[in-house]
């Protein structure tokens, strides 16, 4: 008999999506990509985090102050970085499983990508202009978004050896 309790492709991605998210060094958001192509396979994953070389201990996570002391003009958002890692520029026929809805610019770059379909899980900044944005251009370029569904809260991991857990 086989297992019924198996991730489906959706939880799969999602679920490479949040484990990505915990590279993140941001203390306040932490985001994660996996760009999937037709076939099923992982092309590109990716999360928040300051450009290459931009030192995580001399560029601010600050939220608030001045905008040079904030994090927002450095940080280089999951989707870019999903997108800019995955094997290929033409991500023609992927999906884009993104913990958070994507904002205007990563929305740009993911429609020009050739990605045709966005799975999210929060949509916590919905009633922000970027958002607003988002779904704007995704409606004239006819690139679908919906929210994940799944009957699971949380998945766990562990690194312990079947042995020591006694399963
Ligand atoms: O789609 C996204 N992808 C993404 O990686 N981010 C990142 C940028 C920031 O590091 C963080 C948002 O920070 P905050 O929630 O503190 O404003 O999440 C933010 C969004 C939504 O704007
Ligand atoms: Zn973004």
């Amino acid at each position: 008999m086989k297992r019924t309790d198996y991730l489906n492709w959706d939880e799969y991605f999602m679920a490479v999506a949040l484990l990505s998210a915990q590279r993140s060094k941001d203390p306040s958001t932490q985001v994660g990509a996996c760009v999937a192509n037709a076939q099923n396979k992982i092309v590109g994953v990716g999360y928040n985090g300051f450009p290459r070389g931009c030192s995580d201990d001399e560029l601010p996570w600050d939220r608030s102050g001045g905008f040079l002391d904030t994090k927002y003009p450095y940080v280089c958002h999951a989707e870019l970085n999903a997108v800019l890692n995955a094997i290929s520029t033409n991500l023609q026929g992927c999906r884009i499983y993104v913990g958070l809805f994507p904002c205007n610019e990563c929305t740009k770059v993911i429609i020009q990508s050739g990605i045709r379909e966005i799975i999210y899980l929060s949509d916590k900044y919905r009633d922000t202009d970027q958002v607003r944005a988002s779904k704007i251009m995704l409606d004239k370029a006819n690139i679908p978004y919906r929210q994940l569904k799944t009957r699971m809260d949380s998945l766990h991991l562990s690194f312990l050896l079947p042995e020591e857990t006694g399963r």
